[in-house]
């Protein structure tokens, strides 16, 4: 179980001026400014739970995930991780956890893939029985054979991350934090890791905390989700609550036979919103509490030549980006 209290990570940074004095000014006077990352949040995540830590570019998150590893020590509040304070027993702590961080590496970029998985049976004093049934599976399900006797530095990315999830899982630890799993990888990769991820979960009870900017990545393998901005807990709660509570919204995009300039017909005003398209399309947003679908057609059905229209509701991509904008 994870447990956080009161959590926060400040940076100290040197500001500096603008032009060439400045440069001077802040290596004789250096002004100091706190660049709060994480500040005062909480949380509590269960055994078994796959939760999906998010936010927009520089909220906080790999901040929060370090100092759940143990690679950065809070500026102030408690973590627990399994009844270990991380940043205290960082040894400790390693052996229960599995990481994939984006760029970083933990395979060994010169040696075949095999080689590096050997190594991390010694590291983590894995049974050699459980290791051999273990890689089997990882194998299969993944799909490692022809990549296991290469070098990492010859993998593709598609490759190399599904190398790095096996490496991630091999000795069963107990919580797994993966940041940006499937950045970058096809739809066919994207599907077996976030299968592979799920799979993990149901046979050996895996916590999993993910990092992604990918909300279909959230859909497919998290119930829960915490939404983090500028170092605040915006929201923690299930991905369905925050669907009902804000997916209501709907767009209907319109094609238009349009001899002038288009205006909203004056009673959608205050219950819908406009964009415009494409020469002769508008995008017309509305919230299902407000007017209905067929009202909306119907108003303007009685202003414009409709040519064709197509209706689409909130995506989760939708309301997160909406929240990460606006607020909860
Ligand atoms: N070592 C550091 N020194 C100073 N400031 C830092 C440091 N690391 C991160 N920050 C700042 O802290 C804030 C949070 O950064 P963090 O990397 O945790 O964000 P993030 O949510 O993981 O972003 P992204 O989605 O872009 O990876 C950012 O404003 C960042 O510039």
């Amino acid at each position: 179980m994870i447990e956080v209290k009161n959590l926060s990570k400040h940076y100290r940074l040197t500001e500096k001026s603008p032009g060439l004095s400045g440069a001077f000014k802040s290596l004789f006077a250096p002004k100091r400014v706190t660049k709060k990352a994480v500040d005062d949040i909480g949380f509590q995540i269960e055994s078994g739970e796959m939760v999906g830590y998010i936010g927009a570019n520089g909220a906080g998150k790999s901040t929060t995930i370090k100092m759940l590893c143990g690679i950065l020590t809070p500026t102030t509040g408690e973590i627990l991780v399994d009844g270990i304070v991380p940043y205290k027993e960082r040894n400790r702590n390693a052996k229960n956890i599995g990481a994939v961080f984006g760029q970083r590496s933990q395979l060994f970029w010169d040696i075949a893939v095999r080689e590096s998985y050997d190594l991390l049976k010694h590291i983590y004093d894995i049974p050699e029985d459980e290791y051999r049934k273990t890689l089997q599976m990882f194998t299969e399900v993944l799909e490692l054979e022809p990549l296991l006797g290469t070098p990492v530095r010859q993998l593709s990315l598609g490759q190399k991350m599904r190398c790095e999830l096996a490496a991630a899982f091999l000795h069963n630890p107990g919580i797994v934090y993966l940041d940006e799993p499937t950045i970058g990888l096809d739809v066919a990769v994207k599907s077996r890791i976030r299968q592979f991820i799920k799979e993990m979960n149901r046979m050996r009870g895996t916590t999993v905390i993910l990092t992604t900017h990918d909300m279909q990545d959230i859909e497919e393998i998290c119930s829960r989700i915490i939404i983090i901005d500028a170092g605040k807990v915006l929201y923690d709660g299930s991905l369905q609550s925050i669907k009902d509570r804000y997916g209501d919204k709907r767009v209907i995009h319109f094609e238009l036979e349009l001899e002038e300039e288009f205006q909203l017909p004056p009673d959608l005003a205050g219950k819908a919103e406009w964009t415009p398209g494409e020469t002769g399309t508008v995008s017309v947003a509305f919230s299902n509490h407000v007017i209905t679908a067929a009202d909306v057609i119907s108003e303007m059905l009685r202003k414009y030549r409709i040519r064709d229209l197509t209706i689409s509701d909130s995506k989760i991509e939708t309301i997160v980006q909406d929240i990460y904008c606006r607020g909860i």
